[in-house]
């Protein structure tokens, strides 16, 4: 196969076809939007980081260097640009793995205006792109020692292809079986206040004198592998997701009693008489604002185990015979090198051919976009996606891949 052109051009207009003043390393798109070029690539990025972003203001004659938000495409051999919306522009990665080829800058989205004023500064987001859409996460909130853990275990050990653990970061340290990554990310305060700083986390708190958050990567992470994501996170916590673009089910688990839960916690034997006091005196608040402070959908009284349990699974469309969940497929698509895009209403047809010997093949990866859900700070999903195969001879064959 012949080597990739070195950058594909889209909407270039006129007086940008040379002397824009870029220095070029190769694979830049330029994408318009209203007096904006949208330069992709290239320049502003160096061989190990990310894909870089250069903003020509045309009605300034200006280059500005954005922030750039979101998880970011890791550096590629080269993509392709086209606008949509007027609001974002999609990127398609060429010679990209399979899950990881359609990507999303937001450029003048909801998400992207109201960042621009907090930041002062121009700002563009990248959302990558998914097909299907993705389950209510389930927000589990509760005093230590209610039981929280212990019913979530219970719920993935019996149902572990149907849910998935938004794994935390804390500043805490480890317990004796506690592993990095599993139970929680430990983390050092500065590199996770950095993190915070940078729009990484949905939601963060200070809980008994320790940070806790949830990264928005650990949410999306178990969305994209097709199960329904479990938070286990505090009261503070719970509110933010409330406020936070996350459409979840908030459920708030309740000792029968202070005496129970304070057994519980000494029983379960994992801190020091200090800390046992200190979770003691944060659950009588917790206790208070989860009953009465409208953030939860359901409060589920932790009494009988068993009984709690079941109550928690008919909460969640489990009761009875629980439905088989059949996995979505994550078969997305996976654009060759030479690869390029085109816009028909709401489908964007990438083209690719490949030439062989006595055979020329041309495969068009339809993008349907007319029912995309959610974008930057998380994935867009909702892609829809066909692939038809032309040959010389015409039309071929229509593959769903979806
Ligand atoms: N806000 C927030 N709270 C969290 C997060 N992860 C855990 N927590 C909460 O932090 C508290 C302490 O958790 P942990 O140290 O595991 O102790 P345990 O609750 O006694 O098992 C609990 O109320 C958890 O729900 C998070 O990502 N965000
Ligand atoms: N209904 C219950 N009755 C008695 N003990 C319970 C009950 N639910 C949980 N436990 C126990 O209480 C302790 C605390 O539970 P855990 O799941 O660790 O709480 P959390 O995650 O809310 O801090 C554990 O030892 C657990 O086995």
């Amino acid at each position: 196969m012949g080597e990739a052109p070195a950058f594909f051009v889209d909407n270039l207009q006129n007086g940008f076809s040379n002397g824009f003043g870029l220095k070029s390393k190769g694979f830049e798109t330029f994408t318009d939007v209203g007096d904006k070029t949208f330069v992709i690539g290239g320049a502003n990025s160096d061989s190990t980081s990310s894909v870089g972003i250069q903003i020509y203001d045309k009605s300034t004659g200006k280059w500005v260097i954005p922030t750039v938000l979101g998880t970011k495409p890791k550096t590629c051999k080269g993509h392709s640009a086209i606008l949509l919306n007027e609001d974002r522009i999609m990127i398609s990665i060429r010679g990209s793995t399979p899950d990881d080829c359609i990507w999303f800058l937001e450029v003048d989205t909801e998400y992207v205006k109201e960042q621009k004023k907090d930041f002062g500064t121009e700002v563009v987001a990248w959302s990558k792109g998914v097909t299907g859409e993705a389950e209510k996460p389930v927000v589990i909130s509760g005093p230590s020692g209610v039981g929280k853990g212990t019913l979530i275990n219970m719920l993935m050990k019996e149902f572990p292809s149907m849910f998935g653990f938004s794994v935390s970061h804390t500043t805490r340290a480890p317990r004796g079986m506690e592993k990095n990554g599993v139970h929680y990310h430990f983390t050092e305060r500065n590199v996770m206040e950095n993190d915070i700083k940078h729009g990484k986390f949905l939601e963060f708190a200070s809980v008994h004198g320790n940070l806790y958050g949830t990264s928005i990567e650990a949410v999306e992470a178990v969305a994209d592998s097709g199960k329904r994501c479990i938070l286990d996170i505090d009261v503070q916590g719970a509110r933010s997701v409330r406020a936070s673009y996350l459409d979840a089910v908030f459920i708030f688990i309740c000792p029968p009693s202070m005496r129970e839960l304070e057994e519980r916690l000494r029983a379960r034997g994992t801190e020091t008489e200090d800390q046992i006091l200190k979770r003691l005196r944060n659950a009588e608040a917790e206790i208070e604002q989860g009953e009465s402070s409208g953030i939860f959908d359901y409060i589920l009284y932790n009494h009988n185990l068993e009984e709690c349990y079941e109550n928690l699974m008919e909460l969640l469309g489990l009761g009875g015979s629980a439905p088989i969940k059949q996995k979505p497929s994550s078969k997305v698509i996976d654009p060759p090198s030479n690869h390029s895009v085109s816009k028909i209403n709401n489908k964007m047809v990438i083209n690719c051919e490949t030439k062989e010997v006595g055979n020329e093949a041309k495969n068009l990866i339809i993008l349907d976009v007319s029912s995309l859900k959610g974008g930057a700070p998380g994935r867009t999903r909702g892609l829809n996606i066909h692939a038809i195969d032309l040959f010389s001879d015409g039309l071929n064959g229509i593959r769903e891949l979806r």
